[in-house]
């Protein structure tokens, strides 16, 4: 990780009509880390990770990505992040590589396309349409998505949700390997012990505002200095107990 400020996002607000889902945010990533964005359902994580992607509008507030303020620039910002696209979006007719060189042509790019299937481990999987792949390979097709116009950013959506133990640590391997890449990894989740594995820092977000920001040892370290004890644990707090004892809720799968 450097210490190059690659996404500053500064008072960020987003109102739906009377209900505001994004209460004046601010955070920086730094080029090269993998940073995580954690909070129980509805929280804002998404609304916030689309309107630094370009893809929703703010209410207020600034937003630099790469140096290319979002007001200004937004066609620069998406020449350099990497978005994960729509399932929808695979056409069904066509086979892994025919897909990455339709969307190569989407970005206008040329792309080698089974070198990009081997770095994510499906060129045995080339000539196979979308529907026929696995749970955790259906992921790293997706993941190997965000890649094709070699960004220098990637944003990832709650990636492993609904993949078994090691289809997950399959998908941390390779989200490892992209970042060891130089490419910046910013990554929702619902999993504390993913965030405590992947994530150089996190920032935690309840009803729409960040209530804590560090690296996850950090925020360990922190509770346990203020006194809390998990009951009959070896360990006396995980990052899961960061979690709730600041947003008071538990993790749910909707
Ligand atoms: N298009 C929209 N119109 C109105 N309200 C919306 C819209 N999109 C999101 N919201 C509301 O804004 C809040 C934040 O939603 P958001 O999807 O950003 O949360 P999240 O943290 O990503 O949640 P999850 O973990 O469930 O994905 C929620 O209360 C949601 O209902």
């Amino acid at each position: 990780m450097s210490n190059n400020v690659i996404i500053s996002v500064e008072n960020l607000t987003k109102s739906y009509g009377q209900f505001q889902a994004v209460k004046g945010i601010t955070f920086q990533v730094m080029e090269g880390e993998i940073f995580g964005l954690l909070g129980p359902n509805g929280a804002g994580k998404s609304t916030t990770l689309e309107i630094i992607e370009t893809l929703r509008e703010k209410s207020g507030g600034t937003v630099t990505v790469d140096g290319f303020n979002l007001d200004t620039h937004p066609n620069n910002i998406k020449s350099v992040i990497g978005v994960q696209l729509q399932a929808s979006g695979y056409y069904p007719g066509l086979n892994l590589l025919q897909l990455i060189e339709l969307f190569a042509g989407l970005y206008h790019r040329t792309v080698d396309a089974e070198a990009l299937l081997e770095s994510v481990n499906l060129l045995d999987k080339a000539r196979s349409k979308f529907t026929q792949l696995s749970g955790g390979q259906k992921q790293r097709f997706s993941v190997a998505t965000t890649l094709i116009n070699n960004p220098r950013i990637i944003f990832l959506d709650e990636p492993t949700t609904g993949l078994d133990p090691q289809a997950r640590r399959s998908l941390w391997d390779l989200i490892k390997n992209i970042r060891e890449q130089g490419t910046t990894v910013i990554i929702t989740t619902h999993y504390m012990d993913e965030a405590e594995y992947l994530c150089d820092r996190i920032a935690i977000i309840d009803s729409g505002k960040i209530v804590a920001l560090d690296t996850p040892d950090k925020l360990i370290d922190d509770l346990v200095a203020s006194g809390f004890e998990r009951p009959k644990q070896v360990k006396l707090a995980n990052l899961e107990d960061v979690f709730i004892h600041l947003t008071g809720k538990s993790l749910r799968d909707e």
